[in-house]
């Protein structure tokens, strides 16, 4: 990355997000390689391995209590990944996701009021997407 975020930022951002992942590829002549089927493919691939870390262990707890440190740690390098890829992906597909997401949080808070979240014994969710 090119420096312009530090460790434990707070004030990250996804457009600060998409100006570092722009300078990545630019600056190793990446842009080629950076197309939205294969940033797709780059993105379902991170969400694997993200998935990988979990295989196999049954149901965890919130938090991970019990996980070594190396292994949460490598938990949010793979997270990384897969937000890192989407932000890119986003940009090169020219959708501002920063707009888009507040927008789906409006439609969800519109399809899931949550008046209804005690009608029924799915944790309020009324009906699969
Ligand atoms: N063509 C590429 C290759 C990598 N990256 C960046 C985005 C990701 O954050 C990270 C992915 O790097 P790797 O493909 O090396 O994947 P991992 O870091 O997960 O390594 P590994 O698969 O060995 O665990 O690097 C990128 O932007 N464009």
């Amino acid at each position: 990355m090119t420096g312009g975020i530090e460790e434990g930022d707070q004030s990250v951002s996804l457009d600060l997000l998409k100006q570092e992942m722009a300078n990545f590829a630019k600056e190793r002549d990446w842009d080629q390689f950076h197309s939205p089927r294969n940033l797709l493919l780059a993105l379902v691939g991170e969400v694997g391995e993200l998935s990988e870390i979990f295989q196999w262990k049954g149901e965890v707890p919130k938090g991970l209590p019990d996980w070594k440190e190396e292994e949460k740690v490598h938990v949010g390098e793979e997270l990384s990944d897969v937000l890192l890829y989407l932000v890119r992906l986003s940009d090169i597909c020219g959708i501002d996701l920063g707009k888009a997401v507040l927008r789906k949080v409006e439609l969800n808070a519109i399809k899931y009021p949550a008046s209804k979240k005690n009608l029924n014994s799915n944790n309020g969710i009324a009906g699969s997407n």
